[in-house]
């Protein structure tokens, strides 16, 4: 569905991406996450045919993303919504089903549909009076009017209230489920780990980590155990002292075979192991290690603010 190959964009000499490369599945939700300024809005952009890649392919629904038939077939979402204030939800979706050549009464069936289930009751009101949720709604609505197979959205639900966002990204796991393509970016690694079938996590331009999110767990986490067991017992070179926690005692430490050492040492003791539990290094754990990692040799180094 989509193909990229050392894709590469250059500010001036300011590097804001720097030599991607990923391919996107058909049917799936590809997440392409990180940190202000990483590069998210420029790939989107040069996969949209938005942004003209300094160097390197793109292959989009099988076209050159600046080929208008790829465009026809494509659902893009901007970051900032740039939506008609003195139109209706109703004229306004109208109004781009007409570019697309979308019949009337086709239109207002699939925009109805769409807007039912994002719960926007509101089609005849005035565009520039609803809140930014019912905006994101509408514009969300607009990326469907073509009825595109590929979908690409810019921070769908950043600066939503937690009930929208909710509305927002179980739609984008509804889109996929009816065989869609979505392709999204966040900030907020929470939304990521929660749609998202694959994700490259972006810094500085550059990828520092890609797959699934069990998968960049299994490379990138650090799984912690919680042994509990029913005697104390002390450091010895292979696990830290137990400390005392109501009725038993409890060691950290970073693997299976660590614990069985411990299994081992409470057994010889004459107690057990009454319980284990783990703690599973979030998304979020994970981008600031790897980011704190990443070399800084690149895009940062020339960093400036496009605002
Ligand atoms: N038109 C432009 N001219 C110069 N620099 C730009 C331009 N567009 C983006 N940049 C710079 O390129 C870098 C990447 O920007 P981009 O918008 O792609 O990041 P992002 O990950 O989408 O960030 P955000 O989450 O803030 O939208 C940033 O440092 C930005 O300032």
């Amino acid at each position: 569905m989509i193909t990229v190959e050392n894709l590469r964009k250059t500010y001036g000499d300011f590097p804001a991406v720097v030599g991607s490369d990923f391919s996107v599945e058909s049917g799936e939700v590809f997440g392409i996450v990180g940190p202000n300024g990483a590069g998210k809005t420029t790939t989107l952009k040069m996969l949209a045919g938005l942004v003209e890649p300094t160097s390197g392919t793109a292959e989009v629904l099988g076209f050159d993303p600046e080929d208008p038939a790829m465009r026809r077939k494509l659902g893009f979402l901007p970051e900032e919504s740039p939506l008609y204030e003195d139109m209706t939800p109703r004229s306004y979706l109208r109004f781009f089903a007409d570019l697309y050549d979308v019949p009337r009464d086709v239109a207002d069936e699939r925009t109805d549909e769409v807007l039912d289930r994002l719960d926007l009751e509101y089609r005849d009101r005035r565009i520039g009076d609803m809140s930014k949720g019912m905006k994101r709604k509408v514009a969300i609505a607009r990326s469907l009017v073509n009825d595109p197979d590929l979908l690409i959205y810019d921070e769908p639900a950043s600066g939503l209230d937690p009930l929208t966002t909710n509305v927002v990204l179980e739609f984008v796991r509804e889109l996929r489920d009816e065989g869609k393509t979505v392709v999204f970016s966040a900030h907020n690694l929470f939304h990521v780990e929660s749609v998202c079938d694959r994700v490259v996590i972006l810094n500085r331009g550059e990828i520092i980590a890609r797959g699934t999110v069990p998968e960049i767990r299994a490379e990138h986490g650090e799984t912690t155990y919680h042994v509990y067991t029913t005697v104390e017992l002390s450091a010895t070179d292979g696990f830290p002292a137990t400390e005392p926690e109501g009725d038993r005692f409890v060691a950290e430490v970073a693997d299976m075979a660590t614990v069985e050492e411990i299994r081992e040492a409470a057994e010889s003791a004459g107690g057990r192991v009454a319980d284990i539990r783990t703690d599973e290094a979030s998304l979020e754990d994970i981008f600031l290690r790897l980011a704190r990692e990443s070399p800084t040799t690149s895009a940062a180094e020339g960093g400036r603010g496009r605002s």
